[in-house]
């Protein structure tokens, strides 16, 4: 499949204050900050197993973002485009072994007593978060450019989470040592980042209402990603605890 040419001229788009809001309204109405899940981790809820099943789920989140990251690259024509959609790969990957952010994510598996083979074997991966990543990273694949980058706003809303968490985990979690909390410290600024260039180049891309229903459905799809995701971490429950042995 030929990946659609993007087109970048900077020339405004019709309506594009009102698609802006349009864009946020769904960034922050359907985002997974008010699933019930993350309701409950916020409260102090959660019993140790299961934020040690949330941080082994969303390990298989996380080591799928470079992966989609990397087939949106495949979709940009522009040496700019692709420069600053690289800086995405490198901020998961690191740039040498033992850096980025799969690196700090496994660092928060061990702070809250998962040896890091447990993440990367996939085992403690539940079928219904296998299915929601999947979706995510063949969506990336098959979609344009435009769509891609358009479901990938989330990140506009991700960054008041990330406050949200470090300090519920700061204040309910004192058995997870903080440093393994760098991870989420580091995307306040790569998210707020991130969210601010897509949605520049969700504007210029999206000039038609068309392109910008499209851009809309995306964000749409996204946000669904993310609750299904919790959906079944949630639903893991406690028989789900039990199975694992540890409460
Ligand atoms: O912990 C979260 O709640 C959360 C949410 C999101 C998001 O909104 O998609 C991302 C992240 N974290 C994250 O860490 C991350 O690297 C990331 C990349 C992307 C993306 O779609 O490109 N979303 C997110």
């Amino acid at each position: 499949m030929t990946a659609t040419p993007l087109r970048v001229d900077g020339a405004a788009a019709s309506g594009t204050a009102e698609f802006t809001e349009r864009l946020r309204a769904v960034a922050a109405e359907r985002y997974h900050d008010r699933h019930p899940f993350n309701l409950r981790m916020h409260r102090g809820e959660l019993a140790p197993a299961e934020l040690r099943r949330w941080i082994a789920n969303r390990f298989h989140y996380q080591r799928h973002i470079p992966v989609k990251d990397a087939l949106i690259l495949a979709k940009l024509d522009r040496p700019e485009l692709r420069r600053s959609w690289l800086r995405r790969i490198q901020d998961h990957d690191g740039t040498a072994e033992g850096e980025g952010g799969i690196e700090r994510w496994l660092r928060l598996g061990e702070a809250a007593g998962l040896h890091r083979h447990e993440l990367w074997d996939g085992s403690r991966v539940l079928p219904g978060v296998r299915l929601a990543v999947d979706g995510y990273v063949n969506f990336c694949r098959l979609h344009p450019a435009l769509d891609a980058i358009a479901a990938s706003l989330t990140e506009l809303s991700a960054p008041g989470l990330m406050r949200t968490r470090i300090a519920a985990f700061e204040r309910h979690y004192p058995w997870i040592d903080p440093d393994g909390l760098a991870y989420f410290r580091t995307r306040i600024d790569q998210g707020g980042r991130d969210g601010a260039e897509a949605l520049a180049l969700v504007l210029d891309l999206a000039r038609t209402p068309e392109q910008q229903q499209r851009a809309l459905a995306a964000l749409e799809f996204k946000c669904e990603v993310l609750w299904s995701l919790l959906d079944a971490v949630d639903g893991a429950g406690a028989a789900g605890a039990a199975k694992e042995g540890r409460t």
